[in-house]
């Protein structure tokens, strides 16, 4: 089946990161978020995003230009109907995601495939609770979405061939390259990826290291590109809690037991570069250490 209109629910970091990729490769895009604001927000990032990319040559002004004027935004999920495709990237909660399925549901065509970006939750229970668990899987994009070459592409146990085909085909025209991975907690990415990133919050909660120590031994003497703790909060760190929470419920091992500093930030409303808070500050000119 032909993709051509692609539909995005969630217009935060992952959703705005969607909708640029899609609409750069030529697919027409339909955004939708429960606030204004995020959308507004989400096409004048997608705009700057674009403008970084014509500056450094890698797409030209009227690639930026014809992807802009693929861009629709809409508050009503009803406005979806006649997509194609659609990829869920709302609030990393199973209930909102489930809730966005039920009232979508009845107004998509029976042919059009349903898809969520979750980084952990899984695919074959989403997918039970719609009308269509054949016509469902996890497309799984990092973060930041134009830069990052990987989507995680997770079957559910009713995903048909053609559906995953037609997802693996989507991933080729995005330029971007798929890894299959199976339905279990946080699939492969964060069930490797977040361990990691809660073991640096309990160094930090035990004293081992500062944040600056911590991101600096992991970024000098490992070679990672950013440190555990500033990609905590480049992630967000509601986000980190709640893969955690379903790689500890769904696996019932303490190794996936969420650092209770974690839940603390979280309780705070410090959830990151998002909130300009978390393991560093970012209100000023500088990320400052929290700790
Ligand atoms: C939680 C989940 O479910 C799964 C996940 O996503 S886990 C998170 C996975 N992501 C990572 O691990 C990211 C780790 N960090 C990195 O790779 C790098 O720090 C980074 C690519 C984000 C930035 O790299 P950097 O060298 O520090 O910065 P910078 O030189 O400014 O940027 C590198 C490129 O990224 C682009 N970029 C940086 N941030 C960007 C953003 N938020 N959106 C779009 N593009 C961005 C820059 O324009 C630049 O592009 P070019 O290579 O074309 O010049
Ligand atoms: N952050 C990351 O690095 C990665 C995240 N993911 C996954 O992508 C998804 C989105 O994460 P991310 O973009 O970081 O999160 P954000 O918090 O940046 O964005 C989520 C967006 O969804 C909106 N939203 C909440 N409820 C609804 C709803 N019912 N209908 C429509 N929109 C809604 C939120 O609105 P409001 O703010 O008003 O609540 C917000 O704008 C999650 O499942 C996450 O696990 C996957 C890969 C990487």
């Amino acid at each position: 089946m032909a993709i051509e209109r692609v539909g995005i629910v969630g217009a935060g970091q992952m959703g705005n990161g969607i909708a640029h990729v899609f609409a750069v490769a030529g697919y027409d895009v339909l955004m939708t978020d429960i606030s204004a604001d995020a959308l507004a927000a989400a096409v004048a990032l997608i705009d700057r995003n674009l403008n970084r990319q014509v500056s450094k040559d890698a797409i030209t002004a009227e690639t930026k230009a014809a992807a802009m004027a693929r861009i629709a935004t809409t508050q009503e999920l009803s406005d979806l109907g006649q997509t194609d495709l659609i990829i869920e990237a709302a609030t990393e909660r199973e209930e909102i995601k489930t809730a966005i399925f039920a009232e979508l549901q009845p107004h998509l065509k029976p042919t059009t495939i349903l898809t969520s970006n979750t980084s952990s939750i899984s695919i074959t229970r989403l997918a039970s609770r719609t009308d269509r668990p054949e016509k469902f899987m996890g497309f799984h994009f990092m973060n930041p979405v134009p830069i990052m070459q990987l989507v995680e592409l997770i079957r559910g146990i009713a995903t048909d061939e053609d559906t995953f085909n037609a997802c693996y085909d989507v991933v080729e025209k995005l330029g971007k390259t798929s890894a299959t991975a199976e339905d279990f907690p946080a699939f492969i990415v964060n069930r490797i990826l977040m361990p990691m990133i809660n073991e640096a919050i309990y160094t930090l909660y035990e004293g081992v290291g500062s944040v600056k120590s911590i991101d600096t031994s992991l970024k000098l003497g490992a070679n990672h590109p950013m440190g555990p703790l500033e990609l905590a909060d480049f992630i967000g760190l509601d986000t980190c809690l709640a893969i955690m929470n379903v790689l500890h419920d769904g696996l019932a091992d303490t190794k996936y037991r969420p650092c209770p500093l974690l839940t603390k930030y979280v309780e705070a409303g410090w959830l990151g570069r998002k909130t300009k808070r978390g393991f560093y500050d970012y209100r000023g000119e500088t990320p400052v250490p929290t700790r």
